[in-house]
């Protein structure tokens, strides 16, 4: 019999077991509430809700839909300010929405741990480097950034305009129906990450893209309930509800793909190896001492703090600092070659780890992204009708494909997907642990050494002294004039500082061309008023009732 099936069988079918977990949790409680008197101390100095003994504020998203969870997150922003404590158990958390004290943690390269509730994610990227910490994540980061340089973004623009014309072909099915587009752009964003990091080609009508993006789904959802059912995150409550067996057969689809893309990419590298056929100049002779990336760094941390507005970040100055052609690799290659000359810097888990990692931040971020954008066009039909305009004055009545000097004159678009992520930015808070007490800017106060630090993009983006009218969708707030007093943590869709999205600029393009390829082709109708989408809480930010639209064809043959 399995062990699983032996503690089952006994002990949890024993009549004992509730009481006795009852007195272990009481009891845990109570040694914890001892040994962090100090944290309470200065903790219960911030405002934030009436706590209950022993548990805190645990109590305030009991039984919440994701939807009830979002919507009391936001009230108690409204209600406490911008600086909002809430205790679970011994635990403080502390959220924060005024750009000031954001940037103290953000900007920081002393306070890069990510929070504890991140380790949910470990059964599915290991110590990849969304999560992973210290020198190991720092290593990661120097050798992954430059596989998301623009040079090698340039070289994608044939994968995303081949992919984005595939989903036209796809849409036109739906013509004419009201369909949820998140499945849409959630397939197109898996295949064109497969193709582009990964080097994997869609074969013509593999569901595998799909299957994958349905298990990132439910495997999010899973790891959200967890993250507030707090109950769940015990293993053997987490046994009992049935959730481990369900994350066990989603985590089976979705390693299952990426182990395959792995083994593929180094079945080919093995084979050239052998051959003498491996790309020249090696990754040896490429790879210097990386003392570019390293200052490219600290140039750019002293340029964040000179900078009130815009976006930028390490990526920006890796780019300036370009070390030429040779560096030029995508995500999958330079990380195979790399884990084969340098095996101590990346091991072969390791890659899977950021193989794994890649695959979920630079696909679901990106489909909720396009989708939010795609229901603000059917929303806004004005602000559609002039993103239309731009394209005909870019492409007049061609159907070419789009090439990445086009993409640099869509300035309205890009104002538009910026505003996007403003108002449903895709990744909306970030969790950071302290190791060291703060000061806080905008009042004053300390926070202990320990506490979890919740960034509130999702609240900093719709802050009135930032943004005058911050629940209109306006494009008009990324007009040069506007941004340029504003502060530079005023707007963080892809955080910022040390540890901000290696994406960001992948990101940009790859919207800007499935977009562009979507509006050229179709009307886009929404029945729903943007008053009310229904948001809810979740890893990525969704819709509860779904990214509904309806598409009209502007021609009649599709690309
Ligand atoms: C609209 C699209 C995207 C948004 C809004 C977004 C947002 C973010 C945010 C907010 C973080 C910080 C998360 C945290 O600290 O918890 C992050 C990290 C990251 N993102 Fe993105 N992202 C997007 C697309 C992408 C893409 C396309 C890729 C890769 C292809 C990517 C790869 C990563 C990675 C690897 C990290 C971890 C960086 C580190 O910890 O050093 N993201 N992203």
């Amino acid at each position: 019999m399995a062990v699983e099936q032996i503690i089952q069988s006994s002990v949890f079918s024993s009549p004992l077991l509730m009481p006795l977990l009852a007195i272990v949790f009481v009891l845990t409680a109570v040694h914890f509430w001892q040994m962090t008197r100090r944290e309470r101390k200065i903790g219960d100095l911030l405002p934030g809700p009436p706590t209950v003994p022993i548990i805190g504020n645990a109590y305030y998203f009991l039984n919440s839909t994701n939807h009830e969870i979002f919507n009391k997150a936001i009230d108690l922003v409204n209600c406490y300010g911008s600086v909002v404590r809430g205790w679970v158990g011994h635990k403080l958390f502390v959220g924060l929405s005024d750009p000031r004290d954001v940037e103290i943690i953000l900007g920081s390269h002393d306070h890069i741990d990510k929070s504890d509730e991140y380790k949910l994610f470990q059964p599915w990227f290991g110590n990849g480097l969304l999560i992973s910490t210290g020198e190991k994540w720092r290593t990661h980061r120097k050798l992954i950034a430059p596989a998301f340089h623009m040079n090698v973004l340039k070289s994608f623009m044939s994968t995303f305009n081949d992919n984005s014309r595939f989903v036209i072909k796809k849409l036109m099915k739906e013509a004419g129906k009201e369909f949820d587009c998140h499945d849409y752009m959630s397939e197109a964003t898996v295949d064109i990450l497969l193709e582009t990091a990964m080097g994997s080609k869609r074969t013509s009508e593999s569901e595998e893209g799909f299957k994958y993006a349905m298990a990132v789904m439910k495997m999010c959802d899973i790891l959200h309930r967890r993250q507030f059912k707090i109950f769940s995150r015990f293993e053997p409550f987490f046994t009992l509800t049935g959730m481990k067996e369900q994350q066990k057969k989603l985590l089976g689809i979705i390693h299952g793909m990426t182990q395959r893309v792995l083994n593929e990419k180094k079945a080919v590298f093995d084979k050239n190896l052998s051959e003498g056929n491996l790309p020249s100049p090696s990754l040896q002779e490429i790879i210097k001492s990386d003392a570019s990336v390293d200052q490219a760094i600290k140039k750019a941390k002293a340029k964040a703090q000179n900078l009130d507005a815009g976006l930028r970040d390490d990526l920006d100055d890796i780019d300036e600092n370009d070390v030429g052609e040779k560096r030029r690799l995508a995500f999958l290659d330079l990380m195979i070659e790399t884990s084969h000359y340098n095996p101590h810097q990346l091991s072969k888990d390791e890659i899977k780890q950021q193989v794994d990692t890649i695959m979920f931040e630079g696909h679901d971020t990106t489909a909720a992204g396009s989708s939010f954008a795609l229901c603000i066009l059917g929303c806004h039909p004005d602000i559609q009708e002039k993103v239309y305009q731009e394209q005909k004055a870019i492409f007049g009545d061609s159907d070419r494909d789009c090439t990445f000097a086009d993409t640099l004159e869509m300035k309205y678009l890009e104002r538009v997907i910026f505003e996007t992520l403003r108002m449903y930015p895709p990744v909306p808070i970030i969790a950071r642990k302290i190791n060291k007490d703060i000061r806080l800017a905008s009042c004053d106060q300390i926070v202990p050494a320990g506490s979890t630090m919740i960034i509130a993009t999702v609240k900093i983006h719709r802050r009135p002294d930032i943004y005058p009218n911050p629940d209109k969708f306006d494009p008009d707030n990324f007009l040069p004039e506007r941004t340029s007093n504003r502060h530079y943590y005023g707007f963080i869709p892809f955080s910022a500082g040390p540890r901000s999205c290696v994406g960001r600029k992948y990101a940009m393009l790859k919207l800007k061309v499935l977009l562009s390829t979507i509006i050229r082709n179709f009307h886009i109708k929404s029945t729903v008023a943007e008053k009310d989408f229904k948001l809810q809480a979740d890893i990525i930010l969704k819709r509860t009732d779904g990214f509904r639209i309806k598409l009209e064809p502007r021609k009649t043959k599709a690309y």
